[in-house]
């Protein structure tokens, strides 16, 4: 029995995984649309008027000190946290705002976080097996036909993320960015429309991190990717836009070159213990 056949019974375990059709409606404007954000956390103001706009298939990197905002950030976007004030926008229809969570993901939008969360025990295949299962627009009609859709996904997928020749092996044998891979791989699975990725290069060698930036690149275009990110070289290798945030709010955006020699950016970084701009 596959994977899939077993795990019918058990779809709701993943619903807040599940996407639906993606309706997202960027004809008229971009992806992503945050304007006059305010998240208080007991008065103190984590972000601040924040205005932000990410178009359809842009790759853009977000930096920022420590504490700047940039994960309170992505915690609005995927509806973890609800902002005081301002409005969020997928594409011109859907008001995140009124969403929670899992209607969130399923319009498309998927997390990575730093952390790989893939199924150890299980092989590269299963682990994005798995994350296909818990499409509920594949599951109750699962036939011949879309088990071999679903193969090809895989196959693609596999491709897309280097792991063709360890398919067969336990994820839990995988080098650190070999699991970072295979988790955009499960994520990709879905197909989502934006992809939101919180630091993935920490921990990673020299060769996984251009490994990872190949990827990254590689996959906007296709999907929107918001990559937030402390190390400034991996920013550099990858980044056509990026956008400093600081004490809630854009503090400057731009190319890496333009904003890194910003003087409000170099004045924050200098001031800062996490690196420079530069
Ligand atoms: N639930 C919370 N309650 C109170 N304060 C919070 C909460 N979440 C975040 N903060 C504060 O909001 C500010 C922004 O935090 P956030 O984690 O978004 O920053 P960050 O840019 O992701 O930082 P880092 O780069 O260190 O991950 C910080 O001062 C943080 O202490």
């Amino acid at each position: 029995m596959s994977l899939i056949d077993s795990l019918k019974d058990r779809d709701r375990v993943f619903d807040f995984m599940a996407p639906q059709a993606s309706p997202v409606d960027v004809r008229h404007g971009p992806i992503l649309y945050m304007e006059d954000v305010t998240v208080s956390f007991d008065g103190f103001k984590a972000i601040n008027n924040l205005n932000l706009t990410i178009d359809d298939g842009e790759l853009r990197c977000i930096i920022g000190p420590n504490g700047a905002g940039k994960t309170t950030m992505m915690d609005i976007i995927t509806g973890k946290t609800q902002p005081t004030q301002g409005s969020v926008w997928f594409g011109s229809r859907h008001n995140l705002l009124t969403m929670n969570e899992p209607e969130i993901a399923s319009l498309g939008i998927g997390r990575k976080f730093q952390k790989p969360t893939v199924f150890e025990a299980l092989s590269v295949f299963h682990n994005l097996e798995l994350a296909m299962a818990a499409d509920k627009r594949i599951l109750p009609t699962l036939t011949a036909r879309m088990t071999g859709e679903i193969r090809d996904r895989i196959e693609e997928v596999l491709e897309t993320i280097g792991l063709t020749a360890l398919r067969h092996q336990p994820a839990g044998i995988l080098s650190h960015g070999q699991k970072q891979w295979l988790e955009i791989g499960m994520l990709l699975m879905q197909r989502p429309r934006l992809l939101l990725v919180d630091e993935p290069v920490a921990g990673m060698t020299e060769q996984e991190m251009e490994r990872t930036a190949e990827l990254l690149t590689g996959l906007a275009g296709q999907q929107s990717v918001v990559v937030v990110e402390h190390d400034m070289g991996f920013v550099r290798s990858i980044a056509r836009q990026v956008t400093v945030l600081h004490q809630g709010s854009v503090l400057a955006e731009g190319t890496m070159d333009e904003v890194s020699s910003d003087p409000s950016v170099v004045e924050v970084y200098l001031g800062a213990d996490d690196g420079e701009a530069a």
